[in-house]
């Protein structure tokens, strides 16, 4: 891996052993009896079937089968456990506006927040679909309408949650892997956190309101050409939408050299403005919004590869994609957006 010096004292050196090729995920296994006797506690039925779900890699989530429908139980193995409420919160507030998200299943006292084998456990209905690796347009215009929905509507959502992913952050923490990076890739991470502290100056020029904020393929769910749901909001807070928006693009409308693919951002982007037209200052920022997310990815990635490696026997996610898509948008420069 180019961008990378030295040799970390971890199990992960090289591109080869990045996800995508095998992950696993249940890590607190529970028997039919658990699960059984969980689901007296809702009204939803009596368990057919339970099964672990090999694909995630933060949570133990099972795919659960009762006499009258399929849901998710999710036991929650990391994060900050106090944070769930915002998370419950969030889910209720927008599943009330009909946008297509698990809603999270309330016991027949009204609770939704369970515990379950020690761990914090929620139930979720079972959204149909599967995550589209290459998105054709119809998917990109449907998540593109969906986010513009869920971005109006989330500017009055009451909950508040700071950004954990935020220029703060890229400010407190990018030290931490330089000693992993070639001096032209420090530089590089150096000039274009200064540039982004120039830029984004004034913290409240910018539209805010409840945002995913990791609005990746793989947290979407398409059944054919329609969006069947939006999963894993735990990285939702309150933040810039326009952060929101411009992790969406990177990831769904990028080619493998990092570079914009012009039919899918138009597609996406287009959708979304019918829904939500940006301000001035969104417009004028948006290529550096574009290239900060992509920084706050290589970052983050990095930090999991060098010096944070999960707990669990897990393969990361390849810190290299984001550095490509990165200098992309630096050798871009200003990007027109469709009117
Ligand atoms: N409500 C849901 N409906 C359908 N599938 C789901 C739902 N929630 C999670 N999944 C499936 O479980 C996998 C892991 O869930 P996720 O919340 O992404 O876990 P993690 O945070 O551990 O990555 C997802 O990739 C998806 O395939
Ligand atoms: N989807 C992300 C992982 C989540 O980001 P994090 O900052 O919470 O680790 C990715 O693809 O890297």
């Amino acid at each position: 891996m180019q961008a990378l010096q030295g040799r970390p004292s971890t199990r992960y050196n090289g591109p080869l052993g990045y996800q995508g090729e095998n992950t696993m995920a249940v890590f607190t296994p529970l028997d039919d009896a658990q699960v059984a006797s969980f689901l007296e506690r809702f009204d939803a039925g009596r368990l057919i079937a339970c099964e672990g779900v090999a694909s995630g890699t933060e949570n133990s989530t099972f795919f659960v089968t009762t006499d009258r429908r399929e849901l998710v139980l999710t036991l929650f193995e990391q994060g900050e456990h106090d944070e769930l409420p915002f998370f419950v919160d969030l889910l209720d507030y927008l599943d009330e506006y009909r946008l297509p998200v698990p809603g999270p299943l309330h016991d027949r006292r009204g609770v939704a927040l369970q515990s379950l084998a020690g761990k914090p456990a929620l139930l979720f209905p079972r959204l149909p679909g599967k995550h589209p690796e290459s998105p054709n347009l119809a998917q990109c215009r449907a998540l593109g309408d969906t986010l513009g929905r869920m971005h109006k509507v989330g500017q009055h959502f009451d909950g508040h949650r700071p950004n954990p992913r935020d220029l703060n952050w890229l400010l407190a923490s990018h030290h931490q892997v330089y000693a992993y990076l070639t001096p032209a890739d420090q530089a590089l991470m150096g000039d274009e956190i200064d540039s982004y502290q120039s830029a984004f100056d004034d913290p409240d020029r910018l539209p805010t309101g409840a945002i995913h904020g990791d609005l990746f393929r793989d947290n979407t769910l398409f059944d054919g050409d329609r969006l069947g749901g939006i999963i894993d909001f735990y990285n939702g807070c309150s933040g810039e939408l326009l952060f929101d928006l411009a992790i969406v693009v990177n990831d769904w409308a990028s080619d493998a050299h990092g570079h914009l693919e012009p039919a899918r951002h138009d597609a996406l982007l287009g959708a979304y403005l019918q829904r939500r037209p940006l301000s001035d200052a969104e417009r004028r920022l948006w290529p550096m919004m574009l290239r900060m997310t992509a920084l706050r990815y290589w970052l983050s990635r990095l930090l999991v590869v060098y010096v944070d490696p999960p707990a669990h026997e897990l393969t990361p996610h390849d810190p290299e994609r984001f550095r490509r898509i990165l200098k992309a948008r630096i050798a871009a420069g200003a990007l027109p957006l469709p009117a």
